[in-house]
């Protein structure tokens, strides 16, 4: 693995440096300040924004807007996370743990509630 810090990383990093910072000169910060639901209700948005994108591309065969709505739904991912105190890191391994696990399997091998 390497020890260069990813993109992910770099951004997790510079949001938790947020916490606390002036909300008029940092959007993160803004978010921060203003709260919990904020944070979800944007997670919704670029949700709903990332389905609208795609839904257009079907459309257009133009697939870009699906790209940039989906990093502005990774951006405020992060910015959940981080609110949790935890890193992209961590879903990176919840990745890696299920890395060749079949969801079909996995689906049939749980217990009945
Ligand atoms: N990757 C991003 C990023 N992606 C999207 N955004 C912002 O997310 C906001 C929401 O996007 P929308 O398109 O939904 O805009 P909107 O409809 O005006 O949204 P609202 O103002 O209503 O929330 C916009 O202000 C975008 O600029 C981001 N803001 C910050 N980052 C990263 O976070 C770092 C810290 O940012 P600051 O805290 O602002 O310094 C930056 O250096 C970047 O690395």
């Amino acid at each position: 693995m390497s020890d260069t810090p990813s993109i992910l990383d770099r951004v997790a990093q510079t949001i938790e440096s947020r916490k606390g910072a002036d909300p008029t000169t940092s959007y993160v910060a803004k978010l921060f300040a203003k709260g919990d639901d904020a944070i979800l209700k944007k997670i919704g948005e670029e949700a709903t924004e990332t389905v609208m994108a795609a839904k257009d591309a079907r459309v257009s065969g133009d697939a870009s807007k699906v790209l940039y709505e989906c990093a502005d739904l990774w951006f405020h991912s992060l910015v959940l996370l981080a609110r949790f105190d935890l890193t992209p890191q961590q879903v990176l391994d919840e990745l890696a743990r299920r890395e060749g696990i079949s969801g079909i399997e996995e689906k049939a091998a749980r217990k009945p509630d």
